[in-house]
């Protein structure tokens, strides 16, 4: 489904990312884990062609994404959710979730609100407050809940559990392991929160100083000390 190859990526003279090679198959979930700094939003930023200059290849179904800019790339089944959230303050959280919809199509046509709700049980009685009067939970709820109205087939999230309390990042967990269940989503998540990748992907690829050091699955990933402790820095 998601394929990068030899990707290179640069701001001004600083190379960044260094020849990665990663892809995601339809409607499996990968997290990508890497300490600060380590290349994981610039990866993303890559991919969307939202950031950094990029050299490579990123294809989708064998389609390579070419240099369209990230929000028309909604059209082609792609959400991203970018670590400051980009959350529209002077609006509300129903009107911030029916931009969202600006992705769908006949074939994938928008996701009814009475189901965003179901899923985001805590958006419905906030739906007419306005987006910058939301907490940060409430705004990274509200972040994801917009990302999947047009029904995408790629969700990309950078960092959603950044600074949530421990029960939000559960529920939050939850809510994205459900939704791509349902939606047949395939999912790449960039984190810190190991636990988190854990309870919503399947696979994982650790990202050091802007290359890839590891990939495999979870059980791989707790198998293989090294990576544990010099890669992460993990006890
Ligand atoms: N706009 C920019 N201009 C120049 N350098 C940048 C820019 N954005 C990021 N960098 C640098 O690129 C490197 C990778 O940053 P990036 O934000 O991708 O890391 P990260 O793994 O997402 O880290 P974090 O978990 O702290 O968000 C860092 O050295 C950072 O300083």
């Amino acid at each position: 489904m998601l394929k990068v190859e030899r990707l290179d990526a640069f701001y001004g003279q600083s190379h960044i990312l260094h020849g990665i090679d990663l892809s995601v198959d339809e409607g499996r979930r990968t997290t990508v884990l890497g300490r600060n700094g380590a290349g994981k939003s610039t990866l993303l930023k890559s991919i969307t062609n939202s950031g950094p200059k990029v050299e490579g290849t990123v294809a989708i179904e064998g389609r390579p994404l070419g240099s369209r800019a990230w929000f028309r790339r909604a059209k082609d089944g792609v959400a991203f959710v970018p670590e400051d959230r980009r959350i529209f303050t002077h609006i509300t959280v129903e009107e911030n979730i029916e931009l969202g919809r600006f992705g769908a199509s006949a074939a994938r046509p928008v996701v009814p609100a009475a189901q965003i709700y179901e899923w985001f049980p805590m958006l419905g009685p906030l739906r007419a407050r306005l987006g910058g009067q939301l907490s940060g939970g409430q705004q990274q709820m509200l972040a994801v809940a917009r990302a999947v109205a047009a029904r995408p087939r790629l969700l990309l999230l950078d960092e959603p559990t950044e600074g949530l309390a421990p029960v939000i990042v559960e529920d939050l967990a939850k809510i994205v392991a459900r939704i791509c269940d349902e939606l047949g989503i395939t999912l790449l998540l960039v984190e810190q929160n190991i636990w988190f990748g854990r309870q919503t992907t399947d696979r994982v690829y650790v990202l050091d100083t802007g290359s890839v050091v590891f990939s495999g699955s979870w059980a791989e990933f707790d198998r293989d000390e090294t990576i544990r402790n010099r890669h992460l820095a993990l006890a």
